[in-house]
């Protein structure tokens, strides 16, 4: 039985910042982040958005246009490290948003949840859904991946950040692609990339005499930074790392003793930035070829130097624009979407090959998830014959064309939270209409609406 990813749909903001803006703000030529990243464009979320509303907007596009019904939602699993609440799972705001589009009480039935570890939750989730449908093959799962890739002002983040979501139906007799039980997991505990909670003082907020904040007893408070701390370059050491191990070992998984990636037609790899495949996968690309690594050998001094002379080859430019091309092109106009990355990764490689008039039919694509802390997996899949009407319902590049420009100052503005009015007025849309005050926390329940 085939099981795997029937349906897909996104959500990302509408707004953009023109990566060439970012760049003389800061000082940095555009040419690094354009020819050396891969940047383009940054999706800026607007005052109304979250990466609940992108969720919502994500999943409630999934539903009407595979016209499901409530029982037709088993499970929603939900990827994510942009979690609104220590409790309260984003899967719980979209039980809700799900039975405000069917009906009181009608998702009843459904378990949800969400899975936490950085970049690579979604693929937890999608393993996990995947696991599920393989027990009960007439049941269908949810799997929605969404964050706010947001990092400090001036930090070697900030021309990162992007944001956005995806909804995956996964399906038995999957119309877009199907995976085998096959994953290979490296894993291992490190600080390259992380959020902790701080215990701040109220004086210190400096909103001792703030109206909003009297009924909060405590003069210490418990508060998580939306942007992570991070170590850009030990992060990629530990992106290489694991993701080495983990495809090394699905080659002993599979006996594939020749070169795996060969078998690929396309290669999909979390993409922090559109850039990132193409400068970590040296190293697997020389271990999977004994004649290159006799030349580039581990134990060389200059083991590193070799590595990058390579990488700057015809054969290894060859190599990306055939096998990662095809996914950079949405990330470079996007940026980071965190546990969204890889199967926007996926989505725009079949939008191009859709546009291009390929058939990918029965080719298989290779995954290479990454998630900081650290963990990478490696698995396989093939692409079903539906796959190009399906990802055709989604209209990934005319919705990407369709974006707004925004300026540095507006940028500015919604980077510090300083705007308080939408700067595209939303239409058809899930938004954040308010958060309750409480009486002990200024910060209570979270309520969205629909804006037809
Ligand atoms: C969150 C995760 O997924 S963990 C894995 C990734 N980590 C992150 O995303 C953390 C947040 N991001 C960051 O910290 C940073 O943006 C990083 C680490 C990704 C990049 O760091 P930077 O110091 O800005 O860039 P770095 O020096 O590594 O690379 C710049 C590239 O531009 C190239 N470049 C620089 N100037 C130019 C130029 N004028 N013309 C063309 N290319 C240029 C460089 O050669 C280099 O490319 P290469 O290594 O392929 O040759």
């Amino acid at each position: 039985m085939k099981i795997g990813i029937d349906a897909i749909s996104f959500d990302i903001p509408k707004l953009q910042l023109p990566i060439k803006d970012l760049a003389i703000a800061r000082n940095i030529e555009p040419v690094k982040l354009e020819k050396g990243l891969g940047l383009l464009r940054m999706a800026m979320p607007d005052v109304h958005q979250d990466a609940i509303t992108f969720a919502a907007n994500a999943i409630t596009k999934l539903v009407q246009q595979e016209n499901l019904l409530p029982t037709d939602i088993n499970r929603i699993y939900v990827g994510t490290e942009s979690g609104m609440d220590a409790s309260k799972p984003i899967a719980s705001y979209l039980l809700a948003i799900l039975e405000n589009f069917f009906g009181e009480n009608t998702m009843t039935h459904c378990d949800a949840v969400d899975l936490t570890f950085a970049c690579i939750g979604g693929v937890d989730a999608l393993q996990n859904c995947i696991d599920f449908v393989r027990l009960h093959p007439n049941q269908k799962a949810i799997v929605v991946c969404t964050d706010i890739a947001k990092y400090d002002l001036n930090s070697t983040g900030e021309y990162t950040q992007g944001a956005g979501a995806m909804a995956m139906l996964v399906a038995k007799d999957p119309k877009i692609i199907s995976f085998n039980s096959k994953i290979a997991t490296s894993a291992k505990g490190v600080f390259d990339f992380f959020k902790p909670h701080r215990i701040v003082k109220k004086e210190a907020l400096g909103i001792t005499n703030n109206k909003a904040w009297q009924g909060v007893l405590e003069t210490e408070i418990e508060i998580f930074k939306e942007q992570p701390v991070f170590d850009g370059q030990y992060s990629n050491d530990c992106y290489v790392e694991r993701t080495v191990e983990a495809y090394n070992r699905f080659k002993e998984l599979t006996e594939i003793k020749a070169t795996l990636y060969e078998n690929w037609k396309a290669i999909i790899m979390h993409l922090p930035y559109s850039f990132q495949a193409r400068r970590m996968f040296p190293e697997i690309y020389i271990s999977d070829h004994p004649e290159l690594s006799k030349e580039i050998s581990k134990s060389d001094e200059d083991y590193f130097a070799k590595v990058k002379a390579f990488s700057k080859s015809d054969t290894y430019k060859a190599f990306i624009a055939e096998r990662f091309a095809p996914a950079e092109k949405a990330s470079s106009l996007i940026g980071n979407m965190y546990t969204g990355s890889i199967f926007m990764g996926l989505l725009s490689t079949l939008c191009y090959y859709a546009k291009t008039e390929t058939d990918l039919t029965n080719t298989k694509l290779g995954f290479l998830a990454y998630g900081s802390g650290a963990k990478s997996k490696v698995f396989e899949g093939t692409v079903e014959t539906g796959w190009k009407e399906a990802v055709a319902k989604t209209e990934l590049f005319e919705v990407l064309e369709a974006t707004t420009p925004i300026n540095i100052d507006l940028y500015h503005g919604l980077h510090k939270k300083e705007i308080s009015t939408s700067i595209v007025t939303p239409s058809k849309e899930w938004v954040l209409d308010s958060i309750e005050e409480t009486e002990v926390n200024k910060l209570g329940a979270r309520y969205y609406k629909y804006i037809d």
